[in-house]
């Protein structure tokens, strides 16, 4: 789909080939801090309540749209939200385009591939990563408070022509189709991870949390099994269940959450996965935002408990997250929309011609008996969907 749109064409949520695609610039919000999400919140409903909007779908994702990526953490990052000029949407066999105000034409151009990708250490290297793990787990043993934190490392890649970031993204949609490809204000990624969808007045989540990798011939069934009976990852994926459903309850009468996790295989990693739903309280349910703002960060990107884990992640890693493991997705004017967690994911610098320079994230979660090494080599194998789609890996 990608391919057929203009350049400028950079603004996705994509699964299977339906969801949204969006360019131009319509409006734009920009914030930080811990009131991020409210202020989010108070611009939307201010915006759209000023608009004329005629809408011959009604469906999620007509009218008005709103791409959002909000900073992990509420110092330091910023956070924006961009409404496209043009929004080409498809839903169930259903497809649409929104137009806000004057369009113009945007010419179609093929796809530019970035040249060469070269990699250089971010602000916390492979070795620095390791020796952060290797404290968190000093720290879990010797009594800390928390009990499960997650913790990063980022990556550099420079490309030798300037990044298209549709090369990127319609690479990432054809290999992990099962994925949220999305690509908001220069994050893009492919996430396996929905933090909340808002349908009406049902609400989801996909958790992840615990995860193994393809490696030494071992089957996927093998692997797949291997995952659901280690301890180790049924803890790791229990805080995450937890922390997300804790938080959700209080805005449902009606909430499902699975007693046993099922596995989610994709080509690079497996992962335990947990599909909860909830149906929310009261006539004037909560909107999205104020759910998203009560339920991040949850012990899939931050930990338990999660003030301490959120302390000892910056402490550890020392770096600036940025957007990545914050929530990133949509939301119209009806108040629906879906926002994953901004995984696999990098930050594209803006370059109009010569090298790109993009910073790649990738985390695991950290528990008292991880094993640093295998951490180190879980988070490689979380950097190689965005690492391949630069490389144009087929
Ligand atoms: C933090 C990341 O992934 C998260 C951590 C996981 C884990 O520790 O097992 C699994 C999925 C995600 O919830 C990442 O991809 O960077």
């Amino acid at each position: 789909m990608l391919d057929l749109l203009p350049e400028k064409a950079t603004t996705c949520w994509l699964k299977h080939g339906d969801g949204l695609v969006g360019w131009g610039e319509a409006a734009r919000h920009d914030t930080k801090g811990g009131d991020r999400f409210a202020d989010l919140e108070a611009w939307w409903r201010d915006f759209t309540a000023g608009l004329v909007v005629d809408d011959e779908v009604r469906v999620p994702g007509t009218g008005p749209v709103a791409f959002s990526s909000l900073a992990f953490a509420d110092e330091p990052g910023n956070s924006s939200a961009v409404v496209p000029r043009v929004i080409v949407g498809s839903r169930n066999g259903v497809r649409w385009i929104t137009t806000i105000g004057d369009t113009g034409e945007e010419p179609v151009t093929p796809v530019r591939e970035p040249g060469t990708v070269r990699y250089s250490d971010g602000l916390l290297s492979a070795a620095g990563y390791r020796t952060a793990v290797e404290e968190a787990v000093r720290r879990m043993r010797a009594g800390s408070d928390v009990r499960k934190v997650v913790l990063a490392h980022d990556l550099l890649a420079t490309t030798s022509e300037p990044l298209d970031p549709r090369f990127v993204l319609g690479n990432l949609a054809a290999r992990y189709p099962s994925c949220w490809t999305f690509a908001v204000d220069g994050v893009l990624g492919a996430t396996p991870e929905l933090l909340l969808r808002r349908t009406g007045n049902e609400v989801r989540s996909r958790v992840l949390a615990g995860t193994s990798w393809p490696h030494d011939e071992v089957s996927a069934d093998d692997l797949a099994g291997e995952l659901l009976s280690s301890g180790k990852n049924r803890a790791e994926h229990g805080y995450a269940v937890d922390s997300l459903a804790e938080s959700l309850s209080g805005f449902c009468d009606e909430m499902s959450v699975p007693d046993e996790p099922t596995v989610l295989r994709l080509r690079n990693v497996l992962h335990l996965a947990s599909d909860v739903h909830g149906r929310l309280a009261g006539s004037e349910p909560a909107s999205l935002l104020e759910m998203l703002d009560a339920v991040h960060p949850t012990a899939a990107v931050g930990g338990t408990p999660t003030p301490e884990a959120v302390r000892m992640i910056s402490e550890l890693e020392g770096m600036d997250r940025g957007r990545y493991a914050g929530p990133v997705g949509w939301l119209d004017g009806e108040g629906n929309g879906e926002f994953g967690l901004a995984l696999r994911c990098a930050q594209v610098r803006d370059s109009e011609d010569g090298p790109s320079q993009v910073r790649l994230f990738a985390g695991c979660g950290i528990v008292s008996d991880s094993d640093p090494e295998q951490e180190v080599a879980e988070a490689e194998a979380k950097l190689l969907p965005v690492r391949e789609a630069l490389e144009g890996v087929q």
